[in-house]
């Protein structure tokens, strides 16, 4: 491992794993290369040392807090989330369900000052507070993948961070709520993990995305799958952030980086709230691998599609399900079953 340090975490089958931690401080070209590490490693990573204020970050939580104690009632007036607003439990159109409540927001400045009216009492503060939130992560989102480009040598080390930072990108915002779970005598067995006392929050997934920019209050219950299968629990950090590389991303990269999958659990003592910013291109932007990561012996894996195609088969699809199967090219699903050449 290259990366700077890692915390190190036992899980169950008491195995360590390290889950990488990036300083952004440190120096441009080591600083590249940690990242992309990282990157193919994991398709997951802790950033510290990030230029995040910590006054963004703490008002936006102050008023996610105070829209997350309103009254059921009050909240649904902000639902249902179809897909922005205020969800609860439903999770996408297709019958996924989980432990928690969530607003999710479009990140377009006219779109969060309209949706704020039925969310705050003092909507002008509440969507100041998430548009601080959303320039300040996505600044964060654009300097990782100018790393990415600098760490991939790619010929315009900006083409990345170009995807989202074009007014018209389809990055979204969301905030989920998982309220502190006590085992009810009834309660659904297919929501519970083994024999803990969690229930299933956010069920395993992948983000469709480019980039995933989470952050959470000192809480645990995330969790990252590894390529051997196992659950990661990721220790919180409440002043840092978390990137996860999206469906997109790894297309762009022509597989080179994997999106993680990942899944939240409820806790049993602690209410749990995370700031997720979801970077995406506008929707109707082209993903497909960049020409550097298309070579004679990397082929391109997948077939060109746009955003908001790709949106449209991750709506019409399961939250667990491996939606980028559907763009692979013919050629690389069935090469296995090609008979070698005599
Ligand atoms: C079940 C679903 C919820 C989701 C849309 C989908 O059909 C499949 C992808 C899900 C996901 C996961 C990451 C983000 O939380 C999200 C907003 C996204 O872009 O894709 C959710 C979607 C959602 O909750 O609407
Ligand atoms: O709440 C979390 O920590 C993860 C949620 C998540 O993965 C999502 O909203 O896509
Ligand atoms: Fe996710």
């Amino acid at each position: 491992m290259v990366v700077a340090s890692s915390m190190m975490i036992r899980t169950k089958k008491t195995k360590a794993v390290g889950i990488p931690t990036i300083d952004l401080s440190m120096e441009r070209a080591e600083l590249s290369k940690q990242v992309v590490k990282a990157c193919e490693e994991y398709g997951f990573f802790k950033v510290v040392n990030h230029s995040v204020g910590k006054e963004v970050i703490s008002t936006l939580e102050e008023q996610g807090a105070e829209f997350f104690s309103k009254t059921a009632a009050e909240k649904h007036r902000a639902g249902p989330a179809t897909p922005f607003g205020y969800g609860c439990r439903n999770i996408g159109p297709n019958g996924d369900m989980g432990d928690l409540e969530y607003l999710l927001l479009h990140t377009n400045p006219l779109t969060i000052s309209d949706r704020s009216k039925t969310i705050s009492n003092d909507p002008i503060k509440f969507s100041c507070a998430v548009n601080d939130y959303i320039e300040s992560t996505r600044e964060l989102a654009c300097e990782i993948l100018d790393l990415v480009g600098e760490g991939l040598r790619l010929q315009d080390k900006y083409s990345l961070s170009k995807l989202i930072r074009d007014v018209q990108s389809d990055s979204l915002l969301r905030i989920n709520h998982y309220p502190q779970m006590v085992k009810p005598k009834s309660w659904d067995p297919s929501l519970m993990k083994g024999n803990s006392n969690s229930s299933i929050g956010f069920g395993e997934h992948s983000d469709p995305q480019i980039l995933t920019i989470l952050r959470s209050n000192n809480v645990g219950g995330l969790q990252i799958s590894t390529h051997d299968g196992l659950w990661i629990p990721v220790p919180p950090d409440s002043n840092e952030f978390f990137v996860m590389v999206g469906d997109a991303l790894q297309v762009l990269t022509n597989g080179r980086f994997t999106s993680v999958r990942h899944r939240a659990l409820t806790n049993p003592l602690k209410s749990r709230m995370s700031m997720m910013y979801f970077a995406a291109p506008p929707l109707n932007w082209w993903i497909t691998p960049l020409s550097k990561m298309v070579t004679p012996h990397n082929p391109t894996l997948y077939k060109p599609f746009t955003w908001a195609q790709y949106k449209q088969a991750a709506y019409s699809l399961r939250l667990g399900a491996s939606r980028l199967d559907l763009f692979k090219l013919q050629q690389q699903q069935d090469s296995n079953l090609v008979p070698p050449s005599p």
